[in-house]
């Protein structure tokens, strides 16, 4: 096998992530074998800082000293200098710029026969950077020194719980990506964990007790950090952090931006409004003002510009469509319109007010100028024309109103519309005969010092004060909320990580049906969690011959490093079950070094396939899937120089499933289903699916071939008759 990373070559280091090699082989031959392959491996530097730093902490993990990067560069190449003697020879350690960092285990001895093992742990310290990875080549030295102490780099198994929590660890706060917190819970947890009981495992997972502490935590950060402690409209700015004191925009602009593109659900109900108050107005002032063609003229653009908006704002999205295509195409603001609509502070909302408030008003007033000039019938008109007077002042009351009410802008641009508004009505007031009229009939009495116009004119003045001060109020009332929202969603997310994580965690440990089942269940449900299966297939692969590789001695760390190479195989065997094909088959658990699963295990799967054929399915996959796992073994046996052999034993029949245990429940299987695959495994025969009558007569039906293998002795069930499924590997494939 090559470790060559060029053309198609199969390197499974450079095609997975995650992995490294153990070796045993017997004698001087192994060992060149090792040193063919180290010598073989891709050169390729890594040159960034942040490679250089990695460099550094993988050397001194190596070395177990502290090796800087400088240090490092310094190290110069020398591939030609691989030195692999006999098996207890004291090697050279060579760290060789620009190839795969590898170590060579020093020999160890089993059963008279000297072995090595090579450790490739370049990928397990994923010191990839852009494609690139250092190598260092070693070998054995006196123990406690160097690589070939059997000292390991501290690498991390990368499971796959693991992997996840690191992916996520920003977000949770967890420091170190990739590694599971082994960290002691917080006592809030423990309790948490406390209520899971063997009749309840998993209880409270998704009951409310930690949504209310998460409510309350959100409450006591609202409080603190967002509602002001004195909301009176004078000091409010002062209190709010983020926003300025004077206008009250956001200092981040882009959350000001995005405060300003807010949907406005409420601004169709608003323009409404603004037209009904409108028409009130007008009635109003048709039955005080004398009629006149001016009169009507004046009203009636405003009228039609208000109706055309109140249409435009509730029926936005079916006459934006037929502005697009006929009317307007060439006129993108009116077209536009039904885009823009919604959102305060735009156009349309100005203009609907502003026509609103001023034309309406304006033209009343300047008909009351204007009459003045056209000589309407004085005699008879002049009771009637000083009477209405304070209709102007009325209708200049709801302009304002209207304007601080339902424009949909910012309390500074209300407060420069309320200006102008206020300016022109005074000037007209003053301007205005009937005024001069007014104050002559009625408004000597009182205040007679100041004329009706002048009075009026305060008036409005008070009112538009008044107006600003509660606009500004409700703009730091919505602002406040919106940073608020702003700060709630961002918790909110953070609250559904962590359902995300449970979830990860409990499908991690659970089959994923059975992980809803906890995830969904509620506390009335049935305390025991089990299900009962008719029918499906139960799967024993062991690695026999593990045992003899499986040694406690100070070279492989008192077998830590036996126990590496078992997790690389198991992790390998794992990955299997996220193909796709292999959806319907589930990993129960591995029993030192066997592994166990089942398949069928999915209540409510496959329904529509009937029964026979879903038994034949079953069965089948899990030799498809036996077969998949040999290949798997004899590839790490070519990449590792070792010669483990699965023996697969195969039951298929009625299981009980559940989910035992309380603080750490499991899932398991039972039944006689079970103790029988088990039975199939251990007096099967190393590379080779050991299976029953009953099995092999449904995978003959599958289109599989079975060889008879006479009757076998099972205890606790007599003697049976066994079958071997033929395989690729056993030379007939089905
Ligand atoms: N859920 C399970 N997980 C793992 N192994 C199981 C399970 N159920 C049964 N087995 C294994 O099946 C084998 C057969 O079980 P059985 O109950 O027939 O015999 P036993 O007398 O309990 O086992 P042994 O004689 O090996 O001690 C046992 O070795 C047992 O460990």
């Amino acid at each position: 096998m090559c470790f060559c990373n060029k053309g198609g070559s199969r390197s499974r280091v450079q095609k997975e992530g995650l992995y490294s090699t153990g070796a045993i082989k017997t004698g001087h031959n192994s060992v060149t074998i090792i040193r063919q392959k180290l010598s073989g491996v891709v050169i390729t530097p890594m040159d960034s800082p942040l490679a250089c730093l990695m460099k550094a902490s993988i050397v001194s993990s190596i070395y177990q000293t502290d090796v800087s990067p400088t240090k490092l560069e310094k190290i110069s190449p020398a591939p030609s200098q691989h030195s692999f003697g006999a098996a207890d020879q004291v090697l050279p350690m060579y760290p060789v710029e620009g190839t795969r960092v590898l170590r060579t285990e020093s020999m160890r001895t089993t059963g008279g026969k000297k072995i090595a093992y090579a450790i490739d742990i370049s990928r397990r310290a994923s010191m990839r950077d852009g494609g690139k990875t250092v190598a260092f080549e070693n070998s054995a030295s006196s123990p406690g020194e160097g690589l070939g102490n059997g000292v390991v780099a501290p690498t991390k198994p990368k499971s796959r719980s693991g992997s996840i929590i690191g992916a996520i660890s920003p977000v949770m706060g967890i420091a170190t990506p990739g590694i599971p917190s082994r960290s002691r819970p917080s006592s809030k947890m423990t309790k948490y964990v406390e209520c899971w009981g063997a009749d309840k495992p998993f209880a409270n997972i998704t009951d409310s007790t930690l949504a209310k502490n998460i409510g309350i935590s959100s409450l006591a950060m609202i409080e603190q950090n967002l509602l002001p402690q004195r909301t009176t409209c004078c000091d409010c700015s002062s209190n709010s952090e983020g926003m300025n004191s004077v206008t009250l925009w956001f200092k981040n602009s882009a959350l000001e931006v995005q405060f300003r593109n807010q949907a406005d659900p409420q601004f169709k109900y608003n323009v409404a409004c603004a037209a009904l108050l409108f028409i009130l107005i007008a009635f109003i002032q048709l039955l005080t003002v004398r009629e006149s063609i001016v009169l009507y003229a004046s009203f009636a653009p405003t009228l039609i510009t208000l109706l055309l908006f109140v249409y435009l704002s509730w029926y936005d999205g079916h006459f934006k469509d037929v502005l697009d295509s006929h009317l307007f195409s060439d006129v993108p603001a009116v077209s536009d319109y039904a885009d823009n609509c919604a959102k305060p502070g735009q156009f349309p909302a100005v203009l609907v007010s502003g026509l609103e408030s001023n034309i309406q008003n304006l033209s009343n007033i300047s008909y009351s100028v204007q009459s003045n000039f056209t000589g309407h019938d004085p005699v008879l008109s002049y009771h009637k024309d000083i009477e209405s007077v304070p209709s102007y002042l009325y209708s200049s009351v709801l302009t304002l109103a209207s304007i601080s009410v339902f424009l949909r802008v910012g309390f500074i641009l209300k407060l420069v519309l309320m200006l102008l508004t206020l300016v022109f009505h005074i000037v007209m007031f003053n301007k205005a005969e009937d005024f001069k009229n007014y104050h002559d009939s009625f408004g000597a009495e009182e205040f007679s010092i100041l004329p009706f116009a002048a009075k009026a004119g305060l008036v409005l003045v008070f009112l538009a004060a008044l107006l600003h001060i509660l606009d500004r109020q409700i703009e730091f009332t919505s602002r406040s909320d919106f940073l608020w929202k702003d700060k709630l969603k961002f918790e909110q997310e953070e609250v559904e990580t962590m359902r995300g994580i449970n979830k990860i965690l409990l499908e991690n440990i659970l089959p994923a049906h059975v992980a809803e089942h906890f995830l969904t269940s509620v506390a009335s449900e049935e305390d025991l969690y089990h299900e009962r299966y008719s029918s499906i297939a139960v799967m024993f692969a062991s690695i026999p011959n593990y045992k003899e590789f499986y040694d406690e001695t100070d070279v492989n760390k008192q077998g830590l490093e036996c126990l590496r190479l078992l997790n690389e195989i198991i992790c390998d065997f794992d990955k299997l079950l996220l193909k796709p094909k292999f959806s319907c088959v589930e990993k129960i658990k591995t029993i030192g070094s066997t592994y166990m699963i089942a398949s069928g295990l999915r209540p409510g799967k496959e329904e529509q396939i009937d029964a026979n054929r879903k038994e034949e399915h079953t069965v089948a996959i899990l030799v498809e899937f036996a077969v998949a796992l040999m290949t798997i073994l004899d590839q790490i046996n070519r990449e590792s120089f070792q010669r483990f052999k699965l023996r697969i034993g195969l039951s298929h029949g009625p299981v009980i499933a559940g989910v035992v245990g309380a603080q750490k429940p499991q899932y398991d299987i039972w039944g006689n289903t079970v103790n029988v695959a088990s039975r199939m495994d251990s007096t099967g025969v190393m590379g080779k699916i050991h299976v029953t009558e009953d099995t092999a007569k449904v995978l003959k039906n599958a289109g599989y071939t079975c060889e008879c293998r006479g009757p076998t002795y099972v205890k606790g069930k007599g003697t049976l008759t066994t079958y071997f499924v033929k395989t690729p590997s056993s030379g007939n494939a089905p």
